[in-house]
């Protein structure tokens, strides 16, 4: 049985991509092969792949693919063995993490908001990073809980700013996922499978807001299964196969693509 790598080997990846303004590179992976193995294959095995400023990617696959492990590894949160992962030009290597993760934020599966926490509270754990241990004994600043109780706004989530996260829906909860993340004022928004388990009402929500943020210039990497909504929402799409880059290129037209490569 042919592969999707091996059927997908054939297309001009160059020819696919969306016409993109040329802004420079966000995120370039360069033949990344990640420390850890599934049997004797690294997860990650020669990640190659450069995504533009101000990009919308959605990155597909087959489950076990390797696409949550390949944004775990953009945050630099996957140690590499060999190759580079370099967001905005700057390694994520440890001593240069810190920088490198900078204009970073990663919105992981599920959301993972601190249940028993209020929308705000949890919005504003967004910045903890962002603080001494001393600066949040004393609690957060006025102007950062009207920061987080404007990003909530922008949401459409205010009205919901005093309610335990555990109380709200999935679709809420993800938008509140979204404001924390945008705490951090970030130029580059990973999102893993941020619309898995939505009804269908709240994953349009979710998708417009993250294609909002687009349209104000952020560049978005995130992990879909849906290929008619990576055709809808992102301009270009990369295809991870067994811990590679098999396609980077226009999401148009990719559905049925991609279904006739499944099937064969
Ligand atoms: N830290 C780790 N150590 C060992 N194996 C891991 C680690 N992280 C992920 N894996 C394995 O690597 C493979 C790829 O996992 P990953 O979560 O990246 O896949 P995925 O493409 O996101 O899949 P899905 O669509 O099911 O979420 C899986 O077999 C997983 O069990």
């Amino acid at each position: 049985m042919s592969t999707i790598s091996s059927e997908l080997s054939s297309i001009d990846i160059d020819k696919q991509r969306a016409k993109l303004p040329n802004l420079g590179s966000a995120i370039r992976s360069q033949a990344a092969v990640s420390r850890a193995k599934i049997g004797n294959r690294p997860i990650l095995d020669g990640i190659d792949c450069e995504i533009e400023q101000g990009e919308f990617v959605a990155i597909l696959g087959l489950n076990g693919a390797g696409k949550s492990s390949l944004l775990r590894a953009i945050a630099g949160l996957m140690p590499l063995k060999s190759g580079s992962i370099l967001v905005n030009d700057v390694p994520m290597t440890p001593s240069t993490r810190d920088r490198a993760r900078q204009p970073l934020a990663m919105l992981f599966q599920g959301g993972g908001l601190i249940p028993q926490l209020c929308a705000l509270d949890n919005v504003l754990c967004g910045k903890l990073g962002g603080f001494s241990g001393w600066q949040t004994l004393r609690g957060f600043p006025a102007s950062e809980r009207q920061n987080a109780l404007e990003l909530l706004d922008r949401l459409g989530m205010a009205e919901f700013a005093s309610q335990p996260t555990r109380q709200l829906s999935g679709g809420q909860q993800q938008r509140v996922a979204i404001a924390r993340a945008l705490m951090r004022s970030p130029q580059i928004l990973l999102a893993d499978e941020p619309v898995t388990g939505l009804d269908i009402m709240a994953i349009q929500q979710v998708m417009k807001n993250l294609a909002h943020l687009h349209s104000e210039g952020m560049t978005i990497v995130t992990v879909l299964h849906d290929l008619a909504l990576a055709s809808t929402y992102a301009q270009t799409a990369i295809i991870v196969d067994r811990g590679r880059v098999v396609y980077h290129g226009s999401s148009q037209n990719l559905s049925a693509q991609f279904e006739q490569l499944i099937e064969s």
